[in-house]
């Protein structure tokens, strides 16, 4: 049995997956509070015990490091999953039986969920929305949890170790999560946005990977920053088309969680969606670059789930198609970029009731 937080302390929050960004997160949450760090493997919780340290990031003295999750869950009215989508349905579905209706759930996993309705191969089903979850929703399936919230923004995990200036959005359709998120998190180089639109900053998270990566194939490239401008405008225009497909407002996409991530992700080396297109330009192979990636690249994920479901849906997403045929189908950049240049449509900016026309 791990070490408990003392009952002399304020109310402990906890922090499920320690991996990079769960780290970050935790040092965030540690300013203002005791936090539970879980990790599932127990020489993970050990090393990190020992150590104060993991990954090579320091660890807030506030941090306890755990693998003893039912005691988490007692312990905190408050926590934050953090783990990628491809183990997010498992973890919450292990804890569902644990978690009562005044917990809070607030995570910050940018990717997507799908549910195979037959043994099938992926490759060769047809996908629909209704089988097509986000992490908010997947909590709502799994648990009796009303008190959802999402965290997105602009917050590499390596640039928040460095303590630099950032800030986040905390979404939910509850004013009280909102105000928890902000009390928990905020503190003087870490601001805190509040937005109801839940879906739509999930959406911004998961959907701007795809658009990192593809600004990783044309730095690697080396086509300069008009092309990259061109991307981002017209990539911020397809996330905004897919959003309105999952009832997304599109105001969401402007803000710190839409554009302000939008922007890092596709601008930082740190980032590991840029980094996986950056090397795919470069001549190597998925892969390879998969097999020594030790941190997830969520959008090579998200592509495969988009490109099914806007295919199924008849909707048009043309640079996720693109992309999807040069990750998966061995489709040169450069072709891809050259059958992009000579997509038919041509409007710019409607209005957000039209966005669908200018894609
Ligand atoms: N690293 C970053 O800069 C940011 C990452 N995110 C998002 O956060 C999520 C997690 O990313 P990272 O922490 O960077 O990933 P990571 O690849 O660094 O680590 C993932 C961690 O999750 C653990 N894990 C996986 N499945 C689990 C399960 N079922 N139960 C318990 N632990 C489990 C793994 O053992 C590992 O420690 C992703 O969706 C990512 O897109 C969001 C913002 C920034
Ligand atoms: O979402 C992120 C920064 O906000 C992290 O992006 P990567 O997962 O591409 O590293």
């Amino acid at each position: 049995m791990d070490s408990k937080i003392s009952n002399n302390d304020i109310q402990p929050v906890a922090v499920l997956g320690a991996g990079s960004f769960g780290t970050a997160v935790a040092n965030l949450l540690a300013v203002n509070s005791p936090v539970y760090l879980y990790a599932r493997k127990p020489e993970v919780v050990e090393e990190m015990k020992s150590s104060r340290e993991h990954n090579g990031v320091r660890l807030h003295e506030r941090i306890t490091p755990t693998n003893d999750l039912q005691m988490v869950v007692e312990q905190c009215t408050t926590l934050f999953p953090v783990v990628p989508s491809s183990g997010f349905r498992d973890l919450i579905h292990k804890i569902a039986p644990m978690l009562h209706p005044y917990h809070v759930l607030i995570h910050g996993t940018k990717g997507l969920d799908v549910q195979l309705e037959s043994d099938i191969p992926f490759e060769e089903q047809r996908i629909t929305k209704k089988q097509v979850k986000t992490m908010s929703e997947v909590i709502r399936d799994e648990t009796v949890v009303v008190r959802v919230g999402a965290l997105a923004g602009p917050n590499l995990a390596t640039e928040l170790a460095q303590g630099y200036p950032a800030a986040t959005v905390v979404a939910s359709p509850f004013n009280e999560v909102i105000q928890e998120g902000i009390r928990l998190l905020k503190n003087d180089k870490f601001q805190v946005y509040g937005n109801r639109d839940i879906i739509g900053i999930e959406l911004c998270g998961v959907l701007k990977n795809i658009i990192a990566i593809a600004s990783g194939g044309i730095a690697g490239m080396g086509m300069g920053e008009n092309s990259r401008g061109l991307l981002v405008s017209r990539g911020m225009m397809e996330m905004m088309h897919i959003g309105k497909f999952f009832g997304a407002e599109p105001e969401a996409f402007m803000g710190l969680a839409g554009i302000g991530d939008m922007v890092t992700t596709c601008y930082s080396t740190y980032s590991r969606n840029f980094t996986v297109g950056n090397r795919l330009a470069k001549g190597e192979s998925l892969q390879d670059i998969l097999n020594d990636m030790e941190e997830v690249a969520e959008g090579v994920n998200t592509i495969k789930i988009v490109k099914k479901l806007t295919e199924s849906a008849g909707l048009r997403a043309p640079i996720t198609e693109n992309l999807y045929r040069v990750l998966f189908e061995n489709q040169p950049v450069n072709e891809a970029i050259d059958t992009l240049m000579k997509y038919p449509f041509n409007i710019d900016v409607s209005m957000p009731d039209r966005i669908s026309e200018a894609t």
